[in-house]
């Protein structure tokens, strides 16, 4: 079943056309890797998905919603540096934000809402830090409070950009059993990443974004090496296609 469909999108930013003609359309249980380089408009797609900024050109729906219909069952994790991790709160309280929008801005959490938390900390191991202070945490940390935060919404599409950057090893292995076990319960995921290998390891398919979508299949329909050198709009990196296994 599509969960997210993304046809003819076009975003303009500062008076520039960030992205044009976008088609994107993803399944429940498969997880998507949005690839390109700096300054791709991966960010700027996740935005627009979460309807966070306008679109001048073609829909985007999830479940069949508007994305600000369908607030309350997207799940998006930004980049680490986004989050004000000063603020003097604690764990439990900052994954109980990433339910505002199913309890609404003046309404107190109930029973439900605190189960959802529950079970979001549970499913990142982090009851244990449960009332630390998230000040005092560690990027792996942060990065898993940040996970439990969209999870605590229990989304159908679960947005994550750069979710692995700057974790270690067993942070990373964590997240990626979490991300299969949440796409084999039917959740759909897009990611944005830099790490390649990984992204070809871990998604069902990659879209390879470059102002508009260059490419997109599974990393076994991409071996060919002029996509890559298209979608990165480089005429050649020797480096990229062999972090990609890819041979010419
Ligand atoms: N608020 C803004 N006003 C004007 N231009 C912007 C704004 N935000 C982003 N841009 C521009 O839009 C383009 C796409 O940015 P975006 O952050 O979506 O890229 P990205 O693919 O996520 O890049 P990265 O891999 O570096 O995170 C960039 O050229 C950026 O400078």
């Amino acid at each position: 079943m599509t969960v997210l469909n993304v046809t003819g999108v076009a975003v303009e930013l500062g008076g520039r056309q960030v992205l044009e003609d976008v088609d994107l359309s993803i399944s429940s249980s498969e997880q998507v890797g949005l690839i390109g380089p700096n300054g791709a408009g991966k960010t700027t797609l996740l935005r627009a998905v979460l309807g966070l900024l306008p679109i001048t050109a073609g829909s985007i729906t999830i479940d069949g919603k508007t994305p600000q219909d369908a607030r309350g069952s997207i799940g998006y994790v930004p980049q680490r540096h986004e989050f004000v991790w000063d603020y003097p709160v604690q764990v439990r309280t900052a994954v109980m934000t990433g339910r505002t929008h199913r309890i609404g801005w003046l309404r107190r959490p109930g029973q439900v809402d605190r189960d959802a938390v529950q079970e979001a900390l549970e499913r990142v191991d982090l009851t244990d830090l449960a009332n630390r202070p998230i000040g005092e945490l560690s990027g792996g940390q942060r990065q898993r409070v940040l996970v439990a935060r969209a999870l605590a919404l229990k989304p159908s599409l679960l947005l994550l950009d750069e979710p692995f950057t700057g974790l270690d090893v067993p942070t990373q292995e964590i997240l990626t059993r979490l991300f299969k076990d949440l796409t084999a319960e039917d959740t759909a995921i897009l990611m944005t990443t830099h790490d390649l290998p990984a992204a070809a390891d871990t998604c069902h398919r990659l879209c390879l974004l470059n102002g508009t979508v260059v490419a997109d299949g599974s990393p076994d329909e991409l071996r060919d090496p002029a996509i890559w050198l298209r979608a990165f709009g480089v005429a050649r990196s020797e480096q990229l296609l062999h972090s990609l296994g890819v041979t010419r």
